[in-house]
This record gives structure tokens, sequence and C-alpha cells, in this order.
């Protein structure tokens, strides 16, 4: 989804008045000495009949600066409503956030002059040069003349696009449009950059690089850089991943505690009967153990994976099933993602009611929850 312009969203507009009152925030206000902290953070809409849909539900998340975090979910999970709440272009319903230092409600001005936001749409103009196309940015930012013409050869460098600045954007290639987004995103120089679903569209190979090309931006410059996904490799790449689902996070930690918290390798079997031999693993699974069938095989979770391997190849070959290949894997970011929703993310889908409730609480919607 995109990121919305209505009046909704027009966070400038918000009176800077004391935020609402939250169980969350009484306690732990934000810390600004993180890039990004939020605390009981919550959007939600007017729904049909007097409901109320929540988008995003009480969320509390902490960035560390120079961090490399990534929010991760199905479509429709709340992503671009969170960003859009952070960088302040819409206002949030209740909760705190403080965003490069600054308080998204009382401080929004400060907080878009502290972050660059690459939305999904793309907001280059494809008949200007990538140069011009900076020029017109710079002057948005209010950035000074005499300025403009190093800021943009410096940035123009650092996204590898410096002997393409003359090219008319329409003839450059999905990668080096995204470059030079960032490239765009980065003229005044934010510590703290917000990428929303910055890969989308691209191949793999210009996926690829335009994460080598994140990392050297880190690297070089430590900035900070929140990027929504729901491409689980990606995710798994960044130091830190939180995983929203359905407007609630369900996890934040490390790609490596994430995994190791479930503890479940993944023992694929691929058989000659795989219906029959679903039944038999069940049967000789400890029943807290999930036991799944599809056109890939039959697959248990269960910890230390290959030591069930024997056992199960011969309980089923003692009933005349043919094992053709048996793995175990390590837990993955989408076992994660099944441990704590019960879903994979790649079957998650976006509910057509989200998270709907005639309550004003969001701990008691009931919609989407479980
Ligand atoms: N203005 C709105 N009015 C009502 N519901 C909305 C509005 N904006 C978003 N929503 C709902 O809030 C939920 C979260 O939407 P959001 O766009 O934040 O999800 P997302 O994770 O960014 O999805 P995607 O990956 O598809 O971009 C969705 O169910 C969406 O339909």
């Amino acid at each position: 989804m995109q990121l919305h312009t209505g009046d909704d969203h027009l966070a400038h507009a918000a009176p800077a008045t004391a935020a609402i009152a939250s169980p969350h925030t009484a306690h732990h206000p934000p810390d600004p000495e993180y890039a990004i902290s939020t605390r009981g953070l919550v959007k939600s809409y007017p729904g049909p009949d007097g409901t109320t849909t929540y988008a995003v539900r009480e969320l509390d998340l902490d960035v560390r600066q120079g961090e490399t975090f990534a929010f991760l979910g199905p479509n429709g999970a709340g992503k671009s409503t969170t960003i859009a709440m952070l960088c302040a272009l819409a206002r949030p319903t209740a909760g705190h956030a403080t965003v490069a230092g600054a308080d998204v409600r009382t401080q929004p001005h400060q907080v878009r002059q502290r972050v660059g936001m690459l939305f999904q749409q793309s907001a280059l103009d494809p008949d200007l040069t990538a140069e011009q196309n900076l020029r017109i940015h710079a002057r948005l930012y209010g950035i000074r003349r005499v300025h403009v013409r190093q800021r943009a050869a410096e940035v123009l460098e650092v996204a590898g696009l410096t002997d393409r600045r003359r090219s008319p954007v329409r003839t450059l290639s999905g990668g080096m449009r995204r470059r030079l987004e960032i490239a765009r995103q980065l003229l005044h120089a934010p510590s703290l950059l917000f990428l929303d679903e910055p890969t989308t569209g691209l191949d793999p190979h210009a996926r690829a690089q335009i994460w080598a090309h994140l990392h050297a931006l880190r690297e070089r410059q430590g900035t900070t850089l929140f990027v929504t996904t729901h491409h689980l490799e990606e995710a798994a790449n960044c130091d830190r991943v939180a995983i929203i689902d359905r407007g609630r996070l369900v996890a934040q930690d490390t790609p490596r505690a994430l995994k190791a918290a479930i503890g479940d390798d993944s023992v694929m079997l691929h058989t000659s009967d795989d219906t029959t031999a679903h039944r038999i693993v069940r049967r000789i699974a400890p029943p807290e153990h999930s036991v799944t069938v599809d056109p890939h095989g039959v697959c248990l979770r269960v910890p230390d994976g290959s030591s069930w391997i024997p056992r199960l190849c011969a309980a089923l070959e003692g009933h005349s099933i043919a094992v053709r290949a048996a793995s175990a894997t390590p837990p993955t970011l989408d076992d994660v993602f099944f441990h704590h929703t019960g879903r994979s993310i790649h079957g998650a889908r976006p509910d057509p009611a989200p998270a709907t409730s005639t309550s004003a609480d969001p701990a008691q919607a009931t919609g989407g929850d479980r």
C-alpha cells in the first residue's frame, strides 16, 4: 500500500497539545537517545457502522542510532501506516513517538527536517536529468544554492551515478532510479532514513545492488536505516527485525535471536505417499510439534531435526512408503513468523476487515486478533 496523503495524515495540522494518555506512556516515556522510540503508538480509522479499524495497535519500538532495522510484515500489516506516523505525515491516534530527537506530535517540522523518506511511489520527474531532480529537492529543503552543486555531486557519487548525472531519469534502469531516489533523500544529510519497501519491483540483481548501497551508507555515514519489507532474506541481513502482523508487534530482536528462540528445525520428507506419511509422522511426533503437508512434502518442526530423520524413515519404510528425499534445516524468519502468527508470511493475506472493533481500546479489538 502507498503512503496516504489525505487530511487525516497531515500531522503538521495537528495542534501541539499534550500527547494522548496511555497506560504504556505513563510509565515508560520514549527514550530520545534512540533514533526511534515509540510507546503505545496507535493509528485507527473510523470504520463502517460505528466500528473502529486499527491499522497499528500499541506499538512499542526502540531503534538504536546507526542500526539497520527491518520492519517485516505481510501486505496490510501496518508498515506504511507506521512509517507515515514516524515521519510525521500521519497523526497518531494515541501513544508517543520520538524520531531523531523530536516528538512526532509536537515537533513534526523538526522530524521531517531530520529524516529522509523513500516511499513506494517514485517522486522523480522522468523528463528531468538526475542532477535536475536533485536540485529541485534541494530547493524544497532550503539547501543554500552555493552548497547544492557540491551536495548533489556527493550524493550522486555515493549512489554510483556520477556518470549518469546528465541522463534523463526515464533512461535510467529501475535500480538506478531507486538509487537516485535514495540519493535525493540524502541531500539534506539526515541521520535517519526511512525506506518503504525499497526493492519492490526490482529484479534480484538490482535488489542486491540496493542493499549493497544501503550497507555502504551505514558503514560510511552511520545513517540509521528503518526499512519495511516482506522479503525475509532482506530482513535476515539487518541488525534487528521487528515483525508486525495485523497492526500488532509480535516479535523484535536480532535475526539470530529470533530464530534461536523458536529452536525448531524443519524436517522435510518427500515420499511415495505424502498423505499417508503425514498421518504416520503425526502419530510419531510429540503432540506439541507442528506436522504439515503440502505439495513439497511432509514438514515436521522439531528441535534437533536431523536426529529425527532415521527414525521417521524407518517408520515410513515399515509402512511400505518410500522416502525419496529427507532434509533438516535450521529455522528461518518464515518459521519465526509462523511460530508467532500460525501462518507463513507468504500465505498471509490482509484481512478484508482489519482489526475492527467497536471498542475504543485497541487491546480489546477483536477482528484479526488471535
Ligand atoms: N485511510 C485508511 N482508512 C482505513 N483503513 C486504512 C487506511 N489506511 C490504511 N488502512 C488499513 O490499515 C491496514 C494497514 O495498512 P498499511 O498500508 O499500513 O499496511 P502495509 O503493511 O504497509 O501493507 P503493504 O505491504 O501492502 O504496503 C490495512 O488493512 C489498510 O487497509
